[in-house]
């Protein structure tokens, strides 16, 4: 995302240059780049396979781009970072993830969860009375801390669970969060509340996040900006509310033809001609190209190399 298209944001938090990651002869990305901005979220949106977890085990160096350069704060981390930067850096960067169920420890109770990062945290030089840190991170993520903190993970329901993890993620006050498909595991009816939490924590701790979605119709309700993926390449981005209200790359079209209410994952059902020309839509965006076209003030597109009488309408 090119932090010159709007002037009036601050410094990047974390930039992805021309990132690439190879699994063998698998391109799992193909040169992504993008910035994550204080108080402002990033929706990477595409379907299973397109790289997205791969950008955000690459930003939580959790794995090492096999091309590329990772800045935070405007510092390139290079391969292997001395061990106090990285310590540090891995606190500045936490995530949540996908499964609620699987990332808290059946053996111990909310407040336990919470109290380890606090007091992590507390090292580095920030004291508070750890019961009261508590009772705050767990009224921060709405959930009513004295019923809560002596509860274990298996009495609490999937969203409040997640809540837990959020609070977990907050507790060692990073600059960034990466939520990898933050409600993809969660009732459809408790999913929005999710995301109003998270774009409510991002503003209040002014984080800069990432949100992994393949579910296009909700990175409006978290992210003032959105990276569409196909095959381990960006095929358009921008501001989100002009890539939704005027997407102009087929594969955007695609997948906004195929949200018909916000829950149904699009690459499952749909009629034999939506199914016909989505994997025309699919193979047109696969070849690699280096052809960029800015068609708004921050709204880019990857170029087909075809021409549009090619495209099929959509
Ligand atoms: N450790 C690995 N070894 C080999 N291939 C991998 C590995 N991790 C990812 N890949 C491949 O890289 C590509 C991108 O995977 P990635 O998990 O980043 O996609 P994704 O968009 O997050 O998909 P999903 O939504 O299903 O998690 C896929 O083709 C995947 O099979």
């Amino acid at each position: 995302m090119k932090a010159e298209a709007n002037p009036v944001i601050a410094e990047a938090v974390i930039r992805l240059e021309d990132i690439k990651r190879d699994f063998g002869p698998v391109r799992a990305l193909k040169g992504v780049s993008f910035s994550l901005f204080p108080g402002r979220a990033l929706a990477l949106v595409g379907e299973s396979g397109c790289g997205k977890t791969t950008c955000a085990r690459i930003i939580a160096r959790l794995d090492k781009p096999t091309g590329g350069r990772l800045f935070f704060r405007g510092q390139e981390l290079t391969a292997r970072g001395e061990a106090g930067a990285e310590r540090s850096y891995r606190r500045e960067v936490q995530m949540v993830f996908q499964d609620p169920f699987s990332s808290l420890n059946p053996a111990f109770t909310v407040s336990h969860h919470l109290a380890r990062p606090l007091q992590l945290h507390r090292q580095s030089g920030v004291k508070a009375d750890l019961a009261q840190e508590i009772t705050r991170l767990l009224a921060s993520v709405g959930l009513e801390p004295e019923v809560t903190r002596q509860k274990f993970p298996h009495e609490l329901s999937g969203g409040q669970r997640q809540r837990v993890n959020i609070a977990r993620a907050l507790a060692v006050a990073p600059s960034v969060l990466v939520a990898d498909e933050p409600t993809s595991m969660l009732d459809v009816s408790i999913r929005k509340d999710i995301l109003d939490l998270l774009a409510r924590v991002k503003r209040e701790n002014d984080l800069a996040m990432l949100y992994i979605t393949h579910d296009i119709a909700t990175a409006a309700h978290v992210a003032e900006e959105i990276v569409v993926m196909f095959a381990g390449q960006m095929v358009e981005w921008g501001d989100t509310e002009s890539v939704l209200s005027d997407p102009r790359h087929p594969y955007t079209r695609l997948l906004l033809s195929a949200v018909p209410d916000g829950s149904r994952p699009f690459v499952t059902g749909g009629s034999a001609r939506f199914l016909e020309q989505a994997e025309k839509v699919r193979s047109l965006s696969r070849p690699e190209s280096a052809d960029i076209e800015q068609v708004g003030p921050n709204h880019f597109i990857r170029a087909l190399g075809v021409s549009n009488a090619r495209l099929p309408k959509s």
